[in-house]
């Protein structure tokens, strides 16, 4: 079993990035700013934003964080991204899902500015996804593809098995996937909480992409001996043990699974650090009007 190891992965792309800094500094440009809001207190929004604004600091971006409390309405929001959507300092923003119950997600999706979508929510930048057009990609399936390129993994013929249909992580994973081109050309299988006999699909599975938000739900008898896993997961689990009380863990039994993966992703360390640079990919692109 090998070790994809986003942290690495991702420590090399910021190098990468912090090049390309220096270079729109020299050129007498004024580095990329990435925006986030974030509306109450969800703790896997907790943990990308701190990671995020982190990361921003280790490259030289630009990065701010619209903070807002749980009671917000929607119309306060709106207007938060109406003055990003203006600003023309910002290249780039991101307003962290879930939103609290009482703001519709949707209205608040479709009132960002495509050119300033650098997560790839808006169904503008989803429909040129889907058509291979140029576009943001969301930042996890984004990170995901990076880690497969740089890793050289084979995809073209595999069977893909995605297991969740979110629109954020799920669904275009499978599209990815599935487009032409390498890292492409795969059979995908999309599988959610409705799918019969999950473990027929998973155990034909060369390529496991796991992102259902359920703690070690994949068990090892559920996969084949030499199958590659991508653990999207992000979830809290108590441990007493820890001083703060909890520790991560992916949607994959990993120590168990392993034993039979080729190739698997820890957590965390794997596909999170990767989201996180892909996103600051994505407001590079931005700040250089690459995409539109
Ligand atoms: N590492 C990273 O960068 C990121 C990590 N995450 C993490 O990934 C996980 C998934 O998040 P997200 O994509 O937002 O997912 P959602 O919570 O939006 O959706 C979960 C999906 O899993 C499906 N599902 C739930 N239970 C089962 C089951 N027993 N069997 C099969 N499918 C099931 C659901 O099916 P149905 O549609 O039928 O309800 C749904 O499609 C979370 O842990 C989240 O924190 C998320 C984003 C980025
Ligand atoms: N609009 C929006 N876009 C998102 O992309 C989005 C979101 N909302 N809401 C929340 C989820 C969750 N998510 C994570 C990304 C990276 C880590 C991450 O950095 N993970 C580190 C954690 C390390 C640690 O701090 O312990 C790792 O896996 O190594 C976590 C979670 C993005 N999401
Ligand atoms: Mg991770």
């Amino acid at each position: 079993m090998q070790i994809l190891d986003g942290r690495a992965l991702a420590k090399t792309i910021r190098a990468e990035l912090a090049e390309e800094v220096q270079q729109l500094k020299a050129a007498g440009k004024r580095a990329p700013h990435l925006a986030a809001v974030l509306v109450g207190e969800d703790p896997a929004s907790q943990v990308y934003v701190r990671n995020k604004v982190r990361s921003c600091e280790k490259v030289g971006f630009e990065s701010s964080l619209v903070r807002l409390p749980a009671d917000t309405s929607e119309e306060e929001v709106l207007k938060v991204v109406h003055n990003l959507n203006e600003d023309d300092a910002v290249d780039g923003f991101i307003v962290q899902l879930p939103l609290p119950g009482h703001i519709n997600e949707v209205r608040v999706t479709l009132a960002i500015d495509p050119r300033k979508d650098v997560d790839g929510f808006h169904p503008v930048n989803f429909g040129r996804m889907a058509q291979s057009m140029p576009c943001y990609l969301p930042a996890t399936p984004a990170g995901i593809l990076e880690m497969i390129r740089r890793y050289e993994l084979p995809t073209e013929g595999k069977e893909v098995v995605v297991l969740g249909r979110s629109s954020i992580v799920g669904t275009p994973m499978s599209i990815l996937l599935s487009r032409k081109g390498y890292p492409g050309n795969a059979t995908v299988t999309l599988c959610h909480s409705r799918t019969r006999d999950l473990a027929e699909h998973t155990r034909r599975a060369d390529i496991l992409v796991a992102a259902i938000g359920i703690p070690e739900f994949v068990k090892p008898d559920m996969v084949k001996e030499g199958v590659v896993i991508i653990d999207v997961g992000i979830n809290r689990v108590e441990a007493p043990e820890l001083e703060k009380g909890y520790r991560l863990c992916g949607d994959v039994d990993y120590e168990a699974v392993a034993e039979k993966a080729s190739w698997i992703t820890p957590v965390p360390g794997g596909v999170g650090q990767l989201t996180v640079v892909s996103l600051l990919m994505n407001t590079l692109r931005a700040a250089k009007g690459e995409v539109y």
